[in-house]
């Protein structure tokens, strides 16, 4: 049987000795192949934890298995197999579109880089984007070139930060088709922090609640909006951030 797409064992992260956990006691098992949301407040551990996945955080304890591979171990195998996109990371604003999907395709050795690169601008319709600085682009524009971005390498593991924040309704929806065709498509297994509840329903079978750096709760949409006898994810985000029991929380 395929080893998960992650595996998080007791995984906790202080950023000083003296300060409180920003993810303490973490595990869950994510099989190949599934799409996972990654929930809670501000402040909650989110970022924090797919800082970890990707390798840019060293965990304070616990281990990280992604796709099969031991994260302090064998970090560089895991990595050529991943990607991960966040709006809050901005791409060398001079260079090119192209220029800066070249970079990637380079990092990550991709074979026949430019076909790739002209394949993915057809499929996420920037190929009369190609030669503007990446710096000129509007929100939803530079979505589409960081979605090509996170693409460039095939990865079977894609972490999402946020996909469709600062996008319009309309962007955003189209954002969502495309990374549902894309997952349908290619079998890609899909981790995505969001503040978007309406997104998580629609992308994920699975979610994690975090609350304080712990999770607090997880399990399917419907099964957590049954659980907390509720309409929709939204009303069951709000009584895990306010801490409302089931019972409180039902009128
Ligand atoms: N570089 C850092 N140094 C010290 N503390 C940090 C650092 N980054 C995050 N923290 C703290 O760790 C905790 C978790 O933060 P994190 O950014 O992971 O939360 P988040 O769930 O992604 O929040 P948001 O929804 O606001 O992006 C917070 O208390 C935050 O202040």
């Amino acid at each position: 049987m395929d080893s998960p797409a992650i595996l998080a064992e007791a995984l906790s992260k202080r950023y000083a000795p003296d300060a409180p956990p920003a993810v303490e006691g973490l595990s869950f098992s994510m099989p190949r192949g599934a799409t996972w949301g990654l929930l809670g407040g501000n402040g909650a551990g989110k970022t924090t934890t797919i800082a970890m996945l990707l390798g840019l955080l060293v965990p304070s304890g616990g281990r990280i298995t992604v796709l099969g591979h031991d994260m302090a171990r064998d970090r560089f195998a895991a990595l050529a197999r991943m990607n991960f996109s966040s709006p809050y990371i901005a791409l060398p604003s001079r260079l090119s579109v192209a220029e800066n999907l070249r970079v990637y395709a380079h990092l990550y050795d991709v074979p026949r880089a430019e076909a790739r690169i002209a394949e993915l601008a057809a499929q996420l319709q920037l190929t009369e984007l190609l030669d503007r600085p990446a710096g000129e682009l509007s929100a939803g524009q530079k979505t589409r070139v960081a979605l090509a971005k996170a693409l460039v390498n095939r990865p079977e593991l894609l972490l999402l930060d946020e996909p469709t924040a600062s996008l319009d309704p309309d962007t955003g929806d189209w954002v969502r088709s495309w990374l549902e065709r894309y997952r349908a498509e290619t079998g890609c297994s899909i981790l995505l922090a969001s503040h978007n509840m309406a997104e998580v329903e629609r992308l994920c079978g699975h979610v994690l609640m975090l609350k304080g750096g712990r999770m607090v709760d997880s399990g399917s949409p419907a099964g957590l909006i049954g659980k907390y006898g509720r309409d929709d994810l939204e009303q069951v985000f709000l009584d895990i951030a306010r801490g409302r029991q089931r019972a409180e929380a039902v009128p």
